[in-house]
């Protein structure tokens, strides 16, 4: 049987006596990563504040190891646990630095005092999210993201065996998004850190998490892998998606497709054609575009912005039948935008294709 670190069992949590979601049952290995997803208000905030005890539970139980987290003192818990929430952090005129060094109380007894250890400790956290710098400046004077990595390094510097995190990337350029992942990844390797977080960024959640948590407002729709979270339709769904399209495979989001009778053919492929698709978006002119293996780059692109794809399988010869098609949308077109300089040995379709467009006396533009 599987040994898990962290275990929630049938929670139930919400405000007062209000229940928002009941029956979430979580479990985890030590050194594994779990983010939430879903949308704003769905309630990860509300697990996560109820899981550390910032919120009282309405039902269940938190087990770190083999302990009730409801039965540890304040000091036991936060000698295993760091937190790092949205609320802000009330500070009166404290450096960066000293707000990082609050993340040692756990180990500093009553007065506070620092020892070697502690400063130690405090310098090596700044050190890997790059606030070193700021140390000495006043914790309430610096920027979002800024204030987001002090409040890192001072989970960082409790030394924690598992870290809980609402939002922690959401201030953060990308640099320090990539920094703050490998951080994770490092701690995970290291020293078999757990981590809990909610992320917004999908397609970071999608990268980084074991364990993947979907919450709708009213229940826990999923839990698993992001093999089995990221399939084909469940992002637009749990988000109730209306305008525009999310593809689980490409990770990625586009606007809204516009309709109605392709006026430009665009032949592209090998990942030409994303940008001429999303300029012809930008400008409402509907098109139709192919022919492009299902394994193309461009091919999720197409199908969420094109008015008509003439798509074929990958690795297998294009057929007949899509070239025929694929001249009759031609015909039916003004404008042809050829994305390719040369064409591949497999693809001579699309070379035929680009030579009717020109036998037709068709407007030709090249994509860019
Ligand atoms: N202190 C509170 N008292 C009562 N209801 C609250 C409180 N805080 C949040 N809520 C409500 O609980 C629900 C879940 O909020 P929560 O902050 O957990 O969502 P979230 O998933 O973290 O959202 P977001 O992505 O917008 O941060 C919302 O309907 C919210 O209005």
């Amino acid at each position: 049987m599987k040994k898990y670190y962290f275990k929630a069992e049938k929670l139930r949590v919400g405000y007062g006596k209000q229940p928002l979601i009941e029956n979430i049952e979580i479990c985890l290995e030590k050194g594994e990563i779990l983010t939430l997803i879903g949308p704003n208000g769905a309630g990860k905030s509300t697990i996560l504040k109820s899981i550390t005890k910032q919120l009282a539970l309405l039902g269940g139980t938190v087990y770190l190891g083999e302990q009730d987290i409801g039965q540890m003192s304040g000091n036991e818990l936060s000698q295993n646990m760091a937190v790092v929430l949205t609320e802000k952090l009330r500070t009166e005129m404290m450096t960066c630095e000293e707000v990082v060094a609050t993340g040692r109380y756990p180990y500093t007894g009553k007065f506070g005092i620092l020892s070697d250890t502690d400063r130690q400790a405090v310098a090596e956290a700044m050190e890997p999210v790059h606030v070193t710098s700021l140390k000495n400046k006043d914790f309430s004077k610096i920027s979002d993201g800024q204030r987001q990595r002090v409040m890192l390094a001072r989970a960082i510097c409790q030394e924690p065996e598992i870290i809980i995190l609402d939002e922690p990337t959401s201030y953060l350029d990308i640099k320090y998004k990539l920094d703050f992942l490998s951080i994770l990844q490092e701690m995970r390797k290291k020293k078999e850190l757990t981590v809990v977080m909610s992320l917004h960024e999908l397609e970071l959640a999608a990268k980084v998490s074991d364990k993947i948590l979907c919450v709708n407002g009213s229940c826990v729709e999923r839990f698993g892998t992001p093999q089995e979270i990221f399939k084909e339709g469940y992002i637009e769904k749990l988000f109730s998606i209306e305008t525009g399209s999310f593809d689980e495979r490409s990770e990625s989001m586009e606007l809204e497709s516009v309709k109605g009778k392709p006026e430009v053919f665009v032949i592209a492929g090998n990942g030409s054609g994303r940008n001429t698709y999303r300029r012809l978006q930008r400008e409402g002119i509907p098109f139709a575009t192919g022919i492009l293996f299902q394994n193309d780059l461009d091919y999720p692109v197409a199908k969420a912005l094109a008015a008509k794809v003439i798509g074929t399988a990958a690795f297998e010869p294009i057929t007949e039948a899509a070239l025929t098609e694929a001249k009759r949308c031609i015909n039916a077109c003004e404008r042809v935008i050829c994305c390719r300089e040369h064409f591949g040995t497999l693809e001579r379709e699309n070379q035929e294709l680009f030579d009717y467009a020109k036998s037709c006396k068709k407007q030709i533009e090249t994509g860019r």
